[in-house]
């Protein structure tokens, strides 16, 4: 069996006669950091197939129907996850997974769900005063409303394992009535090379690749010395230390956040939740700053909202179940609401790379991480201790150009999750190391708790949805395109937030009484 990096060598001699899916090869840099990699079957054979319709037969190849448990599945992904929590060091003491929440925290979560919803359907936000839900009547068809995906007994497997990692395995599936092992159909999108890192091509991000070398210098990191010396103290609090460069640069990023009615602001730390408080669903005043392995404390501390993220505590799947709506992916454990969950990986390209170059169409997967006039940023950098040079680029950086994430040729799983008129899923930006656009993490945190089988949702925002080739398929009871009623669609701020915890109630009973029937 080859190990990963033979087969990365291998690939470079297949680079030249590539078409796009293996050109990165040449030239890229990693910024985030990879998972441990165990090459699981087929990985070669795959990466090697350098055009799609290779890629389509090899993948043809090992499709196969299969028998299909939901609840056994679940159940041994719940049982596995727990295992993991219990046998990682820094997880087993300061993890809670299942937070319960009481009723406030609950409310407090369905409000700004509510707000979002009406952001998503351009409505003005009209906030209700707290506790105005609580008599509301729910309509009874509210409960046709429950996100949660079933699946056939008897499905299509298309890959057994979409990131050939074996330490971090996804499986593809397609349930589309009537198609068979032979009819299948294979799109290119789904033809992807799987990472876990952002990278970028030092050669045409010339100022990217420049920025990245100067970050190196001591001057221009942010790094922390925190550590502890006494081994039984399970946790390393840079969290709330005031001597902590990386918890002052987080708590600087938190302050940009506009909490409304007198909240503070979301935390970014590596254990608690991240409870939204704010009503503008904006992702760009959401930013944190994370330790990382180049601290004291090696980034195994309370400051780095990155931690569970990078552990992939949350084992999920590919799947297709509607024609119009692709490949999405859904979760097979129950994610708390406030759990960041996985970083949104790709390539990072600037908008006058992709200007420059025609065949740049893949907006459709890009999510944009910054917006050339940022202020905010520019104002954030200079007020650090950086070097005149270092400075002098990134305000740059941050004044003349937009920076994406382009998964579309080299991504992971979340590049595949739909929009949603009600997601369950908010992308936040968080800084390790430094603060170069290359520094950039765009990390998916759950907005709601997402129950086992739920398919994770983003809001693409007005923009986009009104792009979408269909009219919108997300189902939900707030959608702009659903046939639900005016009442429903049309509902105020009140009425939305107890539609949402009625909802989330109807899924919190069912997945509990799912785990007491089979654990008790
Ligand atoms: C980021 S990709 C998601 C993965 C994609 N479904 C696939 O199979 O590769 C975005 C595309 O998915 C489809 N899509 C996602 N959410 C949708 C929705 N709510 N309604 C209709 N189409 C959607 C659209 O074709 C959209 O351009």
């Amino acid at each position: 069996m080859m190990s990963a990096e033979e087969t990365m060598e291998a690939l470079r001699e297949f680079a030249p006669e590539a078409d796009n899916m293996t050109q990165y090869l040449t030239s890229n840099v990693e910024t985030s950091q990879p998972l441990p990699f165990e090459v699981d079957d087929g990985f070669a054979e795959y990466t090697k197939a350098n055009t799609y319709d290779k890629r389509r037969r090899v993948v043809k190849n090992s499709v196969e129907e299969v028998e299909y448990d939901e609840m056994k599945q679940q159940l041994s992904a719940h049982e596995e996850m727990i295992e993991k929590i219990k046998s990682d060091p820094e997880l087993n003491s300061n993890y809670r997974f299942d937070a319960i929440y009481d009723d406030g925290k609950t409310r407090q979560i369905c409000r700004v769900l509510a707000q979002r919803t009406m952001i998503s359907q351009g409505r003005k936000v009209e906030i209700a005063a707290c506790g105005e839900d609580r008599h509301i009547q729910v309509p009874e068809s509210i409960s046709e409303y429950q996100t949660t995906y079933v699946p056939p007994e008897k499905r299509i497997q298309i890959m057994k394992n979409v990131t050939f990692n074996k330490k971090d395995v996804i499986p593809v599936y397609s349930d589309i009535a009537g198609e068979t092992v032979e009819s299948i159909s294979i799109p290119n999108s789904l033809l992807f090379d799987y990472t876990d890192a952002n990278y970028f091509n030092q050669t045409a991000e010339h100022n990217l690749a420049r920025a990245v070398k100067m970050s190196e210098e001591d001057k221009n990191t942010i790094k922390c010395n925190c550590c502890t010396s006494d081994p039984d103290k399970k946790v390393i609090r840079c969290y709330e230390n005031r001597n902590c460069p990386c918890f002052i640069m987080n708590e600087k990023l938190q302050k940009f956040q506009k909490p409304m009615n007198g909240n503070l602001p979301a935390k970014f730390t590596s254990f608690e939740p991240i409870h939204f408080t704010s009503t503008d669903i904006h992702f760009y005043q959401h930013m944190g700053f994370a330790c990382s392995e180049l601290c004291g404390c090696e980034g195994k501390c309370t400051n780095n909202v990155l931690m569970i993220p990078n552990k992939r505590l949350f084992p999920v799947e590919m799947f297709r179940s509607n024609e119009k709506l692709g490949f999405g992916v859904r979760s097979s454990v129950l994610i708390p609401a406030g759990t960041p969950v996985i970083e949104f990986v790709g390539e990072i390209i600037g908008e006058q790379v992709h200007m420059e170059n025609a065949n740049w169409n893949n907006i459709e997967y890009s999510y944009q991480v910054t917006y050339g006039k940022d202020d905010v940023l520019k104002q954030v950098v200079d007020n650090t201790k950086f070097s005149k040079n270092y400075k002098g680029l990134l305000k740059d950086l941050y004044a003349n150009i937009s920076y994406y994430l382009d998964p579309t040729v080299c991504g992971n799983y979340a590049r595949m999750a739909s929009h949603s008129c009600a997601a369950n899923m908010d992308l936040v930006r968080v800084f390790q190391k430094s603060l170069s656009p290359a520094h950039i993490h765009l990390v998916m945190v759950a907005v709601t708790d997402i129950f086992p089988g739920t398919p994770i949702t983003i809001d693409y925002g007005n923009d986009y949805a009104t792009r979408l080739k269909t009219k919108c398929q997300c189902g939900t009871f707030a959608c702009t395109n659903g046939t639900e009623s005016r009442e429903m669609k049309n509902a105020s701020h009140a009425e939305l937030t107890r539609y949402h915890q009625e909802l989330s109630q109807l899924e919190r009973k069912k997945w509990y009484n799912n785990l007491k029937v089979h654990f008790l």
